[in-house]
């Protein structure tokens, strides 16, 4: 069991007492994860969690992902409402600590064996000198493909956007469907691309927007291209459910997606035998190849009147033995490197194929304002697929919204 530090008095204002070393009192979590497939491991964690610290009751909330950002901000901007530990997405993890709203976990229980997190896990945590979160789960992006439909079709997996294109035109000719679903409704899915052609959407090191450069012009035309040429179908809505009801009922032979989406993936008929689920690295494009790293990490919130169970609850969700059970469960990359020795980790098919990619993910800057840049790239990205606007309006509306919201950057 986690030993509470010994130090403070035994009786606390907040009703967290800690009589002989024992934590106490209640812990509110908002889990953000996918409800029906992600959302019953981990509130069995905290279950088992409460079993080693019987006077501590976790109050499990699953808040989703789409809304837990905002819920959170209001509530700790007015004091009242916010949840003791909020499973923060890396990019909400330096808004939040430049908000203040982040308790830093330096030197507390929360943050054991610091070094043993992966140095593009840890990234995120860090704002100004000091952790503001613990990293739970690592990811990035690759190429999911239904192997019984390429085998079908006589294709093998496309490496480059051109392959792509060519192996899409034969899957509809000899199987009638359609290669790949790109998600129009979220701008994560353009990131891929505008990698592939030498692009990113700022460059922190000089202070400059660069998506709306000529590689963030030439990516708008690649995925404009993929959609108009019948490569890639698309929605301006409901692009999760759109994506992975497709590709798991067979009408696509590929995605792209994230460790996240294996469970429910596995769920689809396609898929009830695993090994019919290939996953490959995302496709160059003209200059590079690269996939963008996401995850998420666990936070104190500043004004939780129990910060010492909130510090165990979150060692104990981040320990080694947890992410192992969390890779077994779901096949989520652990952020601890020990995680990666334990035999549950050592064995698993999808951690083998992420982890390389993890590793060399491009980083993206974590500035408070990262997960911003992502609202209006969407509204642009979504039209330039609906053919609604062209790949040079585009990038060129989504740099100017960028340099009003990054004051002073070129
Ligand atoms: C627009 C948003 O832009 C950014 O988000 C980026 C994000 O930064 C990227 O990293 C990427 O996230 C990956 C993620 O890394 C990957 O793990 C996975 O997550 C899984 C979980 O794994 C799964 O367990 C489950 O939870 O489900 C998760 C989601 O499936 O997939 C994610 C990608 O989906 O992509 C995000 C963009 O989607 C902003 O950060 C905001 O989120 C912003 N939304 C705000 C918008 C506000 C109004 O404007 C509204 O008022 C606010 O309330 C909204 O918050």
């Amino acid at each position: 069991a986690l030993a509470a530090t010994a130090c403070g008095s035994d009786d606390k204002s907040d009703g967290s007492s800690k009589s002989s070393g024992e934590l106490s009192g209640t812990v509110t979590w908002w889990d953000t994860s996918t409800v029906g497939s992600e959302d019953k491991v981990f509130k069995k964690i905290a279950e088992d969690f409460e079993k080693q610290h019987p006077k501590v009751d976790v109050k499990y909330v699953n808040v989703p992902f789409g809304e837990a950002q905002n819920k959170f901000k209001n509530a700790a901007q007015s004091g009242s409402g916010a949840p003791d530990v909020i499973r923060s997405e890396v990019a909400w993890t330096p808004e939040f600590a430049d908000l203040g709203y982040l308790a830093p976990l330096d030197g507390t229980p929360a943050l054991q064996k610091a070094d043993d997190f992966l140095k593009q896990a840890a990234a995120s945590t860090k704002y100004n000198g000091k952790t503001y979160a613990v990293p739970q789960v690592i990811d990035s992006m690759g190429i999911f493909y239904n192997k019984k439909i390429f085998k079908e079709a006589g294709v093998e997996v496309p490496t480059t956007v051109d392959q792509l294109k060519t192996v899409s035109k034969k899957i509809k000719e000899k199987t009638g469907k359609t290669g790949l679903y790109l998600r129009g409704d979220d701008a994560y899915w353009f990131l891929s691309f505008l990698y592939g052609e030498g692009g990113d959407l700022v460059d922190a090191s000089t202070k400059s927007v660069t998506v709306d450069n000529p590689e963030g012009v030439k990516a708008m035309k690649v995925v404009k291209d993929l959609v108009d040429s019948g490569a890639a179908k698309t929605d301006a809505t409901d692009g999760w459910e759109n994506m992975q009801s497709s590709f798991k009922d067979g009408k696509v032979a590929m995605i792209i997606n994230g460790p996240w989406a294996v469970a429910d993936t596995y769920a689809g008929t396609e898929f009830k035998d695993k090994a019919n689920l290939g996953v490959a690295p995302v496709p160059a494009g003209s200059a590079a190849q690269g996939a963008p790293q996401g995850g998420h990490n666990l936070a104190v919130y500043a004004g939780s009147k129990n910060l010492d169970a909130s510090y165990a609850f979150v060692d104990y969700m981040t320990s080694t033995k947890t992410q192992a059970q969390v890779t077994k469960e779901l096949n989520l990359l652990p952020t601890r490197t020990s995680a990666y020795s334990e035999e549950a980790v050592v064995d698993n098919e999808i951690v083998g194929f992420f982890k390389p990619v993890v590793e060399t993910a491009v980083e993206r800057p974590w500035i408070p304002e990262t997960g911003s840049l992502f609202a209006p790239l969407v509204t642009e990205y979504t039209k330039v697929l609906t053919g609604q606007t062209t790949p040079e309006k585009a990038a060129k509306a989504t740099g100017d919204s960028y340099r009003k919201l990054l004051k002073g950057w070129k």
